[in-house]
């Protein structure tokens, strides 16, 4: 089941007048991974569950749906063609894993919604409203630091050997699947520097993707991307780029939130995307995260009026945040249909 009229290019316009001009985006997919059991100390990370334990993703899934979550971030972060294959996956098995990640996320939204449909008496197709809520299923794409797996994508430094021709060529193939694939939209997630940025733009355009996307960058600064270059230049970039309908934040400490939003809304007039981590920072070499900042589920919900009055439209959590997480945000976005699921 789909939303809205159908045209692709207005599916979050239309999602963002649904939910009442907010949405919920889920939190962090692999922290909740983790607290069932998963070992992500592979260089697949999240994604390794693709391969192991499928069914616990789509558990997670349901999980971020029953606290809230309205847009459902899939498994392919750090699953790469390339990544896979250096598992001893063919390319086509790869290609098909990659495909899996968005299934799995569309089952647990079917799943939601039926569960949902039969308490409030409806059918299926009636259960968008007013106890089902509109659920996108937005396909992640993990930097190319994040396939490296060292921890490049919170420095952004790739090296002088990468270029804009390495990173698009990188990226083309999978892309071009996870936009057949069925995802309402496509999630950039935790760009970590303008080349990036700009390799995704030009590959959106090139080959004429149908699906939208988002662009979300990480900081480390509250002033800048975590390469160093700026997130105004990074967000003036990206505004010109017709394929992309919103621009954003993730896995920064929310205390950087704020600043971050200010220098966005500056260059772009696109709706604006917050899924800050719990304020925790990777340490790469040990590969764990290290309390420095971090907030509780209150502190963080502190902020989400914020985020709204400074203009941000979709609002959620990433690494080290919970169900608990966004079960608090949207009690503090009072959604309507936060009864019927706790009464469930
Ligand atoms: N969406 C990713 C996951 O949990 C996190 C992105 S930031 C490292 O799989
Ligand atoms: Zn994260």
């Amino acid at each position: 089941m789909k939303f809205g009229s159908g045209e692709r290019s207005k599916v979050l316009e239309e999602f963002l007048q649904q939910v009442g001009g907010f949405g919920i985006i889920d939190g962090g997919l692999a922290t909740q991974l983790e607290s069932h059991g998963a070992n992500l100390n592979d260089p697949l990370w999240s994604a390794t569950c693709l391969i192991t334990t499928p069914h616990l993703i789509r558990q997670v899934h349901e999980e971020y749906l029953e606290a809230g979550a309205e847009v459902l971030i899939t498994a392919s972060y750090q699953a790469t063609i390339q990544g896979l294959e250096s598992k001893g996956l063919s390319t086509i098995e790869g290609e098909a894993l990659l495909r899996r990640s968005i299934e799995i996320a569309c089952e647990a939204r079917d799943n939601f919604w039926k569960k949902y449909a039969e308490i409030s008496d409806g059918s299926v197709e009636d259960a968008q409203i007013p106890n089902c809520r509109p659920v996108l299923v937005a396909a992640s794409v993990g930097s190319y630091g994040a396939y490296l797996a060292d921890g490049s994508e919170y420095s952004g430094d790739y090296g002088p050997d990468i270029t804009l021709q390495t990173l698009k060529e990188f990226h083309r193939r999978r892309v071009q699947v996870l936009a057949d694939s069925g995802a309402d939209l496509l999630a950039f997630e935790t760009i970590p520097n303008k080349l990036e940025a700009q390799a995704y733009a030009e590959l959106l355009e090139e080959d004429d993707i149908q699906v939208p996307a988002w662009f979300s960058f990480n900081s480390k600064d509250g002033v800048n991307v975590v390469s160093g270059d700026s997130m105004t230049e990074c967000a003036s970039l990206v505004d010109l780029c017709k394929k992309v309908v919103a621009i954003g934040i993730n896995c920064t400490p929310p205390c950087f939130i704020h600043g971050l939003i200010i220098s966005i809304q500056k260059v772009t007039k696109k709706p604006i995307l917050v899924y800050p981590n719990s304020g925790e920072t990777y340490d790469a070499v040990r590969k764990e995260w290290v309390a420095s900042t971090e907030v509780s589920d209150a502190d963080f919900v502190s902020y989400v009026r914020k985020w709204q009055e400074l203009g941000a439209s979709l609002i959620g959590g990433c690494c080290r945040t919970t169900p608990g997480t966004i079960k608090a945000i949207s009690r503090i976005m009072n959604k309507r249909y936060l009864a019927t699921i706790e009464e469930a």
